[in-house]
């Protein structure tokens, strides 16, 4: 033994460490996990210039015509948004509400985020789940040459659109919410009020997201579906404005469908639209805006037109609304004779 006696060097990290120390050894180490996580967020969107709010699925951007019909209803909805008060707008099907509702939406310049309402949609569907698992390494070396490894794999909470929103401050468009149950809608309730969302899934404090107060919503119903599919509970239509719409004006139709539909005579785009307006009038049927751009489109690959293809193609895209093959006899006879009743007006 030499004599001077070598102290015994105990390489890495300390053998005993106390139970206060190890506790604020792993808070670090979380706090370091978060803060990795953060950063690898922000640069995520910074890289690729989106958040995960432009990972959800929005609808494409359309053409939108804004007439004076427009533009009122546009005020009237920014009146209220203006005052954080969220948006309902009610009307029959093709008028004009989810084109008028990404609109407004998109105007306000925050992040658009977009739910689309379905029966089988649950509160988790809206505000997020433990969808993940999380699997954290641990690597210990003790004593050179052992090491000591554990591996955690825990659930990961992962926010769904809603809470995206709430969170960031976005623009909800939730389209045709009345086809979701009433009882998935019940979270809605505390963030148009308390401006709270809770998390049902969550524990602790992290179970209620305050409403960022940029956060707004626009809600849309068809009106004939919003009797008839899920009456929404009072609770929530008395958090909710609610505008009526109806279908616009004919010179608002003839711009819509001539910005949908390219190379289309003027004329011919106003003949077409007199004639669904009447047809609108006179079928039992809805016969939408969407209907007048599908015809003009039909129109377009028609060289000479006549009256029996005219009705063809008024046929063709209000037939999907009848039941049954015999009902389209009578739209048949309904458009034929309806483009009769116009023949001085449609060349
Ligand atoms: N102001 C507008 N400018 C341009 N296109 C419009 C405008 N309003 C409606 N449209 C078009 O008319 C058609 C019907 O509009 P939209 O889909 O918004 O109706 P909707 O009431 O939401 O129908 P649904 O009840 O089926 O959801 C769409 O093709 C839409 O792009």
């Amino acid at each position: 033994m030499t004599n001077s006696s070598r102290e015994r060097k105990v390489r890495g990290s300390q053998i005993r460490t106390s139970r206060r120390e190890k506790q604020d050894k792993n808070a670090r180490n979380r706090t370091e996990k978060e803060l990795t996580r953060l950063e690898n967020h922000q640069t995520h969107r910074t890289k690729n210039g989106t958040s995960k709010l432009d990972e959800r699925f929005i609808p494409e951007e359309q053409p939108f015509i804004e007439t004076e019909a427009v533009t009122q209803v546009e005020t009237r909805m920014r009146r209220w948004l203006d005052v954080g008060r969220p948006v309902h707008l009610i009307g029959p099907t093709g008028c004009g509400k989810t084109a008028l509702a990404m609109h407004v939406a998109r105007e306000r310049d925050r992040p658009v985020v977009w739910i689309n309402g379905d029966a089988d949609l649950t509160t988790s569907d809206l505000v997020g789940e433990y969808a993940e698992k999380e699997r954290i390494s641990e690597r210990d070396k003790y004593v050179h040459n052992v090491v000591k490894s554990k591996d955690i794999v825990r659930d990961r909470w992962v926010d769904n659109p809603l809470t995206l929103a709430v969170r960031e401050g976005a623009t909800l468009v939730y389209n045709e919410f009345s086809r979701t149950k009433p009882v998935a809608n019940n979270v809605l309730l505390s963030v148009f009020e308390e401006g709270v969302l809770e998390l049902p899934g969550q524990r602790g404090k992290s179970r209620y997201v305050d409403v960022h107060p940029d956060f707004r919503a626009i809600l849309t119903s068809n009106s004939v579906e919003y009797a008839g599919v899920h009456e929404p509970q009072d609770a929530l239509l008395d958090r909710l404005v609610g505008l009526y719409l109806d279908f616009y004006d004919r010179e608002t139709e003839v711009e819509i469908v001539r910005a949908h539909v390219d190379d289309f005579d003027t004329e011919d785009t106003e003949q077409i639209v007199r004639l669904m307006r009447e047809l609108r009038e006179r079928l039992d049927v809805n016969v939408g805006t969407r209907a007048a751009i599908m015809a003009a489109e039909g129109l377009t690959t028609v060289d000479d037109l006549d009256r029996s293809i005219l009705t063809d193609i008024c046929v063709d895209v209000l037939a999907s609304k009848v039941a049954q093959h015999s009902d389209v006899h009578e739209l048949r006879d309904e458009v034929e004779a309806t483009i009769k009743g116009m023949e001085g007006t449609l060349s």
